[in-house]
Protein backbone atom coordinates (compact mmCIF):
# COMPACT_ATOMS: atom_id res chain seq x y z
CA UNK A 1 0.00 0.00 0.00
CA UNK A 2 1.48 3.15 -1.17
CA UNK A 3 1.43 5.76 1.14
CA UNK A 4 -1.14 8.02 -0.55
CA UNK A 5 -3.51 4.79 -0.13
CA UNK A 6 -3.13 4.12 3.30
CA UNK A 7 -3.80 7.71 4.57
CA UNK A 8 -7.04 7.67 2.26
CA UNK A 9 -7.60 4.54 4.11
CA UNK A 10 -7.58 6.29 7.22
CA UNK A 11 -9.61 9.24 6.60
CA UNK A 12 -12.08 6.69 5.35
CA UNK A 13 -12.03 4.49 8.70
CA UNK A 14 -12.13 7.91 10.40
CA UNK A 15 -14.94 9.06 8.84
CA UNK A 16 -16.84 5.45 9.37
CA UNK A 17 -16.10 6.14 13.19
CA UNK A 18 -18.01 9.44 13.36
CA UNK A 19 -20.81 7.95 11.03
CA UNK A 20 -21.71 5.00 13.38
CA UNK A 21 -21.33 6.90 16.30
CA UNK A 22 -23.21 9.49 14.87
CA UNK A 23 -26.34 6.94 13.30
CA UNK A 24 -26.20 5.14 16.95
CA UNK A 25 -26.50 8.14 18.64
CA UNK A 26 -29.42 9.30 16.63
CA UNK A 27 -31.58 6.50 16.79
CA UNK A 28 -31.29 5.57 20.46
CA UNK A 29 -32.32 9.36 20.97
CA UNK A 30 -35.20 9.04 18.07
CA UNK A 31 -36.77 5.86 19.79
CA UNK A 32 -35.66 7.40 23.17
CA UNK A 33 -33.55 3.64 23.72
CA UNK A 34 -31.11 4.54 26.71
CA UNK A 35 -32.56 7.12 29.41
CA UNK A 36 -29.88 8.11 32.28
CA UNK A 37 -29.45 5.22 34.65
CA UNK A 38 -30.36 2.38 32.52
CA UNK A 39 -28.73 -0.84 32.81
CA UNK A 40 -28.04 -2.28 29.28
CA UNK A 41 -27.30 -5.63 28.52
CA UNK A 42 -25.54 -6.12 25.21
CA UNK A 43 -26.16 -9.24 24.01
CA UNK A 44 -22.67 -10.72 21.93
CA UNK A 45 -22.94 -13.15 19.73
CA UNK A 46 -19.28 -13.55 18.26
CA UNK A 47 -20.41 -12.25 15.03
CA UNK A 48 -19.36 -8.74 13.55
CA UNK A 49 -22.57 -7.22 14.55
CA UNK A 50 -23.13 -7.28 18.27
CA UNK A 51 -19.12 -7.07 18.65
CA UNK A 52 -19.56 -3.37 16.73
CA UNK A 53 -22.68 -2.45 18.89
CA UNK A 54 -21.00 -3.23 21.91
CA UNK A 55 -17.78 -1.00 21.14
CA UNK A 56 -20.12 2.19 19.88
CA UNK A 57 -22.16 1.87 22.89
CA UNK A 58 -18.91 2.06 25.08
CA UNK A 59 -17.59 5.05 23.27
CA UNK A 60 -21.14 6.68 23.08
CA UNK A 61 -21.20 6.07 26.74
CA UNK A 62 -17.90 7.96 27.13
CA UNK A 63 -19.30 11.26 25.85
CA UNK A 64 -22.99 10.53 26.33
CA UNK A 65 -25.02 13.15 29.02
CA UNK A 66 -26.74 10.28 30.45
CA UNK A 67 -25.14 7.45 32.55
CA UNK A 68 -26.08 4.47 31.82
CA UNK A 69 -24.55 0.64 32.49
CA UNK A 70 -23.41 -1.83 30.48
CA UNK A 71 -23.37 -5.66 30.96
CA UNK A 72 -22.50 -7.98 27.79
CA UNK A 73 -23.98 -11.66 27.68
CA UNK A 74 -23.00 -13.94 25.58
CA UNK A 75 -25.52 -17.46 25.06
CA UNK A 76 -23.33 -20.30 24.67
CA UNK A 77 -26.02 -22.70 22.82
CA UNK A 78 -24.15 -25.66 23.10
CA UNK A 79 -23.35 -26.03 19.40
CA UNK A 80 -20.69 -28.09 18.33
CA UNK A 81 -17.24 -26.18 17.45
CA UNK A 82 -18.46 -23.36 19.32
CA UNK A 83 -15.09 -21.55 20.53
CA UNK A 84 -16.36 -20.62 23.89
CA UNK A 85 -13.04 -19.04 25.14
CA UNK A 86 -13.09 -16.21 22.45
CA UNK A 87 -15.55 -14.33 23.92
CA UNK A 88 -14.99 -14.30 27.48
CA UNK A 89 -11.12 -13.69 26.58
CA UNK A 90 -12.03 -10.39 24.37
CA UNK A 91 -14.53 -9.07 27.11
CA UNK A 92 -12.10 -9.54 29.66
CA UNK A 93 -9.79 -7.41 27.45
CA UNK A 94 -11.73 -4.77 26.74
CA UNK A 95 -12.70 -4.34 30.33
CA UNK A 96 -16.50 -5.07 29.71
CA UNK A 97 -18.53 -6.29 32.22
CA UNK A 98 -19.97 -9.54 31.04
CA UNK A 99 -21.61 -13.05 31.77
CA UNK A 100 -21.88 -16.04 30.03
CA UNK A 101 -24.88 -18.06 30.09
CA UNK A 102 -25.37 -21.59 29.08
CA UNK A 103 -28.38 -23.01 27.57
CA UNK A 104 -28.17 -26.21 25.05
CA UNK A 105 -30.49 -24.91 22.37
CA UNK A 106 -28.65 -26.67 20.12
CA UNK A 107 -30.25 -30.03 21.09
CA UNK A 108 -33.56 -28.78 20.90
CA UNK A 109 -33.23 -27.33 17.46
CA UNK A 110 -31.53 -30.27 16.48
CA UNK A 111 -34.28 -32.57 17.46
CA UNK A 112 -37.37 -30.63 16.10
CA UNK A 113 -36.20 -29.04 12.85
CA UNK A 114 -34.92 -31.75 10.06
CA UNK A 115 -31.79 -31.00 8.52
CA UNK A 116 -31.97 -28.58 6.10
CA UNK A 117 -34.94 -26.64 6.86
CA UNK A 118 -34.21 -23.34 8.30
CA UNK A 119 -34.08 -23.43 12.46
CA UNK A 120 -33.78 -19.49 12.97
CA UNK A 121 -37.13 -18.51 14.26
CA UNK A 122 -37.24 -21.67 16.96
CA UNK A 123 -33.58 -20.74 17.82
CA UNK A 124 -34.36 -16.95 17.84
CA UNK A 125 -37.48 -17.88 20.25
CA UNK A 126 -35.54 -20.06 22.18
CA UNK A 127 -32.55 -17.53 22.70
CA UNK A 128 -34.76 -14.72 23.35
CA UNK A 129 -36.69 -16.13 26.23
CA UNK A 130 -32.91 -17.27 27.51
CA UNK A 131 -31.78 -13.18 27.12
CA UNK A 132 -35.19 -12.20 29.07
CA UNK A 133 -34.30 -14.19 32.25
CA UNK A 134 -31.12 -13.18 32.34
CA UNK A 135 -31.51 -9.98 31.61
CA UNK A 136 -33.70 -9.90 34.85
CA UNK A 137 -31.72 -11.76 36.80
CA UNK A 138 -28.54 -8.85 36.72
CA UNK A 139 -31.38 -6.35 37.00
CA UNK A 140 -31.37 -4.76 33.24
CA UNK A 141 -33.93 -3.00 32.02
CA UNK A 142 -32.58 -2.88 28.30
CA UNK A 143 -31.66 -5.45 26.18
CA UNK A 144 -29.22 -4.59 23.16
CA UNK A 145 -29.78 -6.14 20.42
CA UNK A 146 -26.91 -5.76 16.78
CA UNK A 147 -29.45 -5.80 13.78
CA UNK A 148 -29.04 -3.20 11.55
CA UNK A 149 -30.90 -1.17 8.82
CA UNK A 150 -30.55 -3.99 6.40
CA UNK A 151 -31.58 -6.88 8.60
CA UNK A 152 -34.75 -4.09 9.14
CA UNK A 153 -35.04 -4.03 5.30
CA UNK A 154 -34.91 -7.60 4.89
CA UNK A 155 -37.26 -8.35 7.00
CA UNK A 156 -39.55 -6.05 6.15
CA UNK A 157 -39.80 -8.03 2.61
CA UNK A 158 -39.27 -11.64 4.54
CA UNK A 159 -42.81 -10.58 6.01
CA UNK A 160 -43.94 -9.23 2.67
CA UNK A 161 -43.58 -11.84 0.20
CA UNK A 162 -43.80 -14.64 2.87
CA UNK A 163 -46.01 -13.24 5.69
CA UNK A 164 -48.89 -11.21 3.70
CA UNK A 165 -48.40 -8.53 6.50
CA UNK A 166 -46.06 -5.22 6.61
CA UNK A 167 -44.31 -5.39 9.34
CA UNK A 168 -40.51 -5.66 10.52
CA UNK A 169 -38.25 -5.73 13.41
CA UNK A 170 -38.75 -2.51 15.03
CA UNK A 171 -35.81 -0.14 16.69
CA UNK A 172 -37.91 -0.58 20.13
CA UNK A 173 -39.97 -3.13 20.92
CA UNK A 174 -41.59 -4.58 24.66
CA UNK A 175 -41.65 -8.30 25.09
CA UNK A 176 -45.10 -9.22 25.19
CA UNK A 177 -45.26 -10.23 28.95
CA UNK A 178 -44.47 -6.55 29.45
CA UNK A 179 -41.13 -7.25 31.28
CA UNK A 180 -38.31 -6.32 29.05
CA UNK A 181 -37.81 -3.90 26.37
CA UNK A 182 -35.14 -5.08 23.49
CA UNK A 183 -33.77 -2.23 21.62
CA UNK A 184 -32.00 -2.27 18.14
CA UNK A 185 -29.30 0.84 18.56
CA UNK A 186 -28.44 0.10 15.17
CA UNK A 187 -31.57 0.55 13.59
CA UNK A 188 -29.58 3.25 11.07
CA UNK A 189 -26.51 1.82 10.43
CA UNK A 190 -25.84 -0.07 7.10
CA UNK A 191 -24.18 -3.33 7.08
CA UNK A 192 -21.40 -2.43 5.21
CA UNK A 193 -20.30 -0.06 7.24
CA UNK A 194 -20.27 -2.62 10.12
CA UNK A 195 -18.46 -4.85 8.39
CA UNK A 196 -15.81 -2.52 7.27
CA UNK A 197 -15.17 -1.27 10.86
CA UNK A 198 -15.38 -4.78 12.75
CA UNK A 199 -12.20 -5.53 10.01
CA UNK A 200 -10.65 -2.77 11.24
CA UNK A 201 -10.94 -3.36 14.98
CA UNK A 202 -9.80 -6.86 13.97
CA UNK A 203 -12.90 -8.43 16.50
CA UNK A 204 -12.37 -11.95 17.45
CA UNK A 205 -15.48 -12.95 15.26
CA UNK A 206 -16.53 -16.68 15.91
CA UNK A 207 -19.30 -18.48 13.26
CA UNK A 208 -22.25 -19.82 14.54
CA UNK A 209 -23.09 -22.99 13.76
CA UNK A 210 -26.39 -22.76 14.03
CA UNK A 211 -26.95 -20.43 11.37
CA UNK A 212 -24.74 -22.26 9.00
CA UNK A 213 -26.29 -25.47 9.57
CA UNK A 214 -30.40 -23.90 9.31
CA UNK A 215 -30.18 -21.46 7.60
CA UNK A 216 -32.83 -19.16 6.29
CA UNK A 217 -31.92 -19.87 2.60
CA UNK A 218 -35.35 -16.66 2.01
CA UNK A 219 -33.52 -14.14 3.41
CA UNK A 220 -30.23 -14.97 1.81
CA UNK A 221 -32.17 -14.60 -1.45
CA UNK A 222 -33.39 -11.10 -0.28
CA UNK A 223 -30.60 -9.58 0.99
CA UNK A 224 -28.74 -10.56 -2.40
CA UNK A 225 -32.04 -9.01 -4.12
CA UNK A 226 -31.16 -5.75 -1.54
CA UNK A 227 -27.38 -6.12 -2.56
CA UNK A 228 -28.27 -5.98 -6.23
CA UNK A 229 -30.61 -3.21 -6.13
CA UNK A 230 -27.73 -1.07 -4.45
CA UNK A 231 -25.81 -2.03 -7.27
CA UNK A 232 -28.45 -0.94 -9.83
CA UNK A 233 -30.41 1.34 -8.85
CA UNK A 234 -28.86 3.45 -6.02
CA UNK A 235 -31.21 5.63 -3.94
CA UNK A 236 -33.40 2.63 -3.91
CA UNK A 237 -33.07 0.69 -0.63
CA UNK A 238 -32.42 4.60 1.38
CA UNK A 239 -36.02 5.64 -0.19
CA UNK A 240 -37.25 1.83 1.28
CA UNK A 241 -36.02 2.44 4.86
CA UNK A 242 -37.10 6.27 4.89
CA UNK A 243 -41.01 4.79 3.71
CA UNK A 244 -40.64 3.15 7.05
CA UNK A 245 -40.96 6.07 8.82
CA UNK A 246 -43.18 7.61 6.38
CA UNK A 247 -46.50 5.70 7.00
CA UNK A 248 -49.44 7.13 5.74
CA UNK A 249 -52.03 4.76 7.13
CA UNK A 250 -55.42 6.59 5.07
CA UNK A 251 -52.97 5.50 1.88
CA UNK A 252 -53.13 1.69 3.00
CA UNK A 253 -56.34 -0.95 3.08
CA UNK A 254 -56.04 -1.47 6.90
CA UNK A 255 -59.36 -0.24 8.83
CA UNK A 256 -57.55 -1.19 12.18
CA UNK A 257 -55.05 2.02 11.42
CA UNK A 258 -57.66 4.23 9.79
CA UNK A 259 -61.30 4.28 9.78
CA UNK A 260 -62.43 4.29 6.44
CA UNK A 261 -66.17 4.47 7.38
CA UNK A 262 -65.86 7.96 8.56
CA UNK A 263 -64.85 9.67 5.29
N1 LIG B 1 -25.48 -16.43 21.37
C1 LIG B 1 -25.84 -15.17 21.58
N2 LIG B 1 -25.57 -14.60 22.78
C2 LIG B 1 -25.95 -13.31 23.01
N3 LIG B 1 -26.57 -12.54 22.12
C3 LIG B 1 -26.84 -13.06 20.92
C4 LIG B 1 -26.49 -14.40 20.59
N4 LIG B 1 -26.89 -14.63 19.32
C5 LIG B 1 -27.46 -13.51 18.89
N5 LIG B 1 -27.43 -12.55 19.83
C6 LIG B 1 -27.94 -11.17 19.72
O1 LIG B 1 -28.97 -11.13 18.74
C7 LIG B 1 -28.58 -10.30 17.63
C8 LIG B 1 -29.09 -10.86 16.33
O2 LIG B 1 -28.65 -12.18 16.20
P1 LIG B 1 -28.48 -12.90 14.80
O3 LIG B 1 -28.31 -14.33 15.05
O4 LIG B 1 -29.54 -12.44 13.89
O5 LIG B 1 -27.04 -12.45 14.40
P2 LIG B 1 -26.39 -11.52 13.34
O6 LIG B 1 -27.40 -10.63 12.66
O7 LIG B 1 -25.49 -12.36 12.52
O8 LIG B 1 -25.53 -10.60 14.36
P3 LIG B 1 -24.07 -10.87 14.89
O9 LIG B 1 -23.17 -10.41 13.77
O10 LIG B 1 -23.98 -10.02 16.12
O11 LIG B 1 -23.97 -12.34 15.18
C9 LIG B 1 -27.05 -10.27 17.73
O12 LIG B 1 -26.51 -9.12 17.08
C10 LIG B 1 -26.83 -10.25 19.21
O13 LIG B 1 -27.03 -8.97 19.77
Amino acid sequence: MTRKEYEKSQHEANKRIKRLRRLTGSAIADYRMIEDGDHVMVGVSGGKDSYTLLEILLRLREAAPVDFRITAVNLDQGQPGFQRDVIPEYLQNRGVDYEVVKQDNYSVVQRVIPDGKPGCSLCSRLRRGALYSTAARVGADKIALGHHRDDIIETLFLNLFFGGTLKTMPPKLRSDDGRHVLIRPLSYVKEADIAAFAREMKFPIISCGFCVKYENKQRRIIKQMVRDWEKTHPGRVENIFRAMSNVAPSHLLDGDLFDFSSI
